[in-house]
């Protein structure tokens, strides 16, 4: 299996169980390579004041054996002479005996200091550079940084970027009419009505996920699904035969599906039926495998079918759905905790074309969508340009368009105040969640 380019979270399990590693080495082995890979910021900040040449010249596979090393003399319970000689192993089994040589003389550095002492003395002062410090400190590129600062406020970054290194413990959604939250076991999230939070085990072992119907699905997520579904639709009066559908949903980004699966099962209980569109084929493979009845062979209720299509150039007429959910392609900024290595793969310039995509996909979405019907965008990122940036200039640039506040489950959520009036921002030092941006956009009649 290639691994350079994958997403760890994704790639690391079938590695452990091709090495066969389980139990305590398995969590040693997570906990080494996504540490390291969460904390490199830091690490690359403390390795250059131990190295006498810029970090750029080091060779990549000895650069990455020494970050490794680092994560375990900082960072985990290795002694230091454990986590030395195992780094000079690797080194001189991948590389050779010179660079062995190397890594032992600057992890021997790098043990001189506990971590808060290396971070006081490489970041910059946090007096004088903020947002400098922060970037060594809580290890993310600095545009990241004053992305979020922007979105969060300057009081609380520090929090949000501390939560983006804390591992989220794993939330199970039940897809209403196929599962309850009580078989699930585990804790009740507080804002969802289908979550549960599981303490400790695998959710493999959760009969209701092994059989389908119940995933794998954080509460920001399951509340996307939820404010879209209990929208009002506004029962028009035009006296045609559509004044008061509510029988069609579209989810336009469906990819890999987890929204999808909630959203057709509270489709089907309010009596509609989803399309789920994916551009990728790929992806849109994966929807129609979570949105299969693995038991009947068949699709789940509430679906009406499962669409590889471009969201820009959608096969579907105009104003023909009631509910549509944009869940857009963004920088994911706001999903840091659960992809360790996702921080360091953005650059600034994804962001243009990723606010130009998300303008066209939520325009499209508006016009699929019926008068009086209502569209959902959602992001997992808080980066203001993705967010209020998007919504602003859509509103903009159409008069048959109104914000309108999220309601019930969603809206009441404490402290979730969105940067526009009405739309809803979740974060994850405060609720828990990915840091998940909701605005609610209705139809004129
Ligand atoms: C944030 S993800 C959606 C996650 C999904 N809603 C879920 O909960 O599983 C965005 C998805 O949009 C898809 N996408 C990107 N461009 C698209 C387009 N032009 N039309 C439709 N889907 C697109 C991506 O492939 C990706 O799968």
């Amino acid at each position: 299996m290639r691994v350079d380019e994958a997403y760890a979270n994704l790639v690391l399990p079938h590695v452990l169980g091709r090495l066969g590693l389980e139990g305590r080495d398995a969590a040693f082995a997570t906990e080494l390579a996504s540490g390291t890979l969460r904390q490199q910021g830091t690490y690359d900040a403390v390795l250059a004041a131990c190295i006498d040449r810029p970090l750029a010249k080091v060779e990549a596979k000895v650069l990455d054996v020494l970050r490794l090393g680092a994560h375990q003399v900082l960072s985990m319970r290795v002694p230091d002479h454990a986590a030395i000689s195992t780094s000079v192993d690797l080194a001189r089994s991948k590389v050779g005996q010179g660079p062995a040589g190397f890594v032992n003389a600057v992890l021997r550095k790098v043990t001189r200091k506990p971590l808060d002492e290396w971070i006081a003395e490489v970041a910059p002062a946090q007096e004088r550079d903020h947002d400098g410090w922060a970037a060594v400190a809580f290890s993310h590129p600095r545009w990241v940084v004053e992305r979020l600062a922007e979105a969060v406020g300057r009081d609380q970054v520090d929090a949000l970027l501390e939560a983006d290194n804390v591992p989220p413990s794993v939330t199970l959604v039940a897809r209403p009419g196929r599962a309850t939250v009580e078989e699930l076991g585990g804790v009740p999230t507080p804002y969802s009505p289908y979550g549960v939070t599981l303490d400790s085990g695998s959710p493999a072992g959760v009969s209701a996920v092994a059989e389908g119907r119940a995933g794998v699905q954080d509460e920001g997520s399951q509340l996307v699904a939820i404010a879209l579904a209990e929208a009002g639709l506004d029962k028009l009066d035009h006296g045609g035969p559509h004044d008061h559908r509510d029988e069609s949903w579209l989810d336009m980004c469906a990819g890999p599906g987890g929204k999808s699966a909630l959203l057709a099962a509270l489709a089907a209980e309010q009596g509609a039926s989803l399309v789920a569109n994916e551009r990728q084929p790929h992806r849109a493979g994966l929807v129609l495998a979570n949105l299969t009845d693995r038991s009947a062979r068949s699709q789940v209720a509430g679906v009406a079918g499962v669409v590889a299509g471009d969201g820009i150039r959608p096969p579907f007429r105009d104003a023909s759905f009631d509910r549509t959910l944009v869940d857009a392609p963004c920088t994911g900024l706001g999903a840091l905790r659960r992809r360790p290595e996702a921080r360091w793969r953005r650059a600034t310039t994804d962001l243009d074309v990723l606010v130009e995509l998300q303008r066209a996909l939520l325009d499209r979405a508006l016009d699929l969508t019926r008068p009086g019907g209502v569209v959902l965008y959602a992001t997992c990122s808080p980066v203001l340009a993705e967010t209020k940036g998007v919504v602003q200039s859509v509103l903009e640039d159409r008069s048959d368009v109104v914000l309108e506040p999220i309601g019930a489950t969603v809206g009441t959520v404490p402290d979730s105040a969105g940067p526009m009036a009405g739309t809803v921002q979740l974060w994850p030092h405060r609720h828990g969640t990915d840091a998940m941006f909701l605005a609610l956009l209705r139809r004129a009649p």
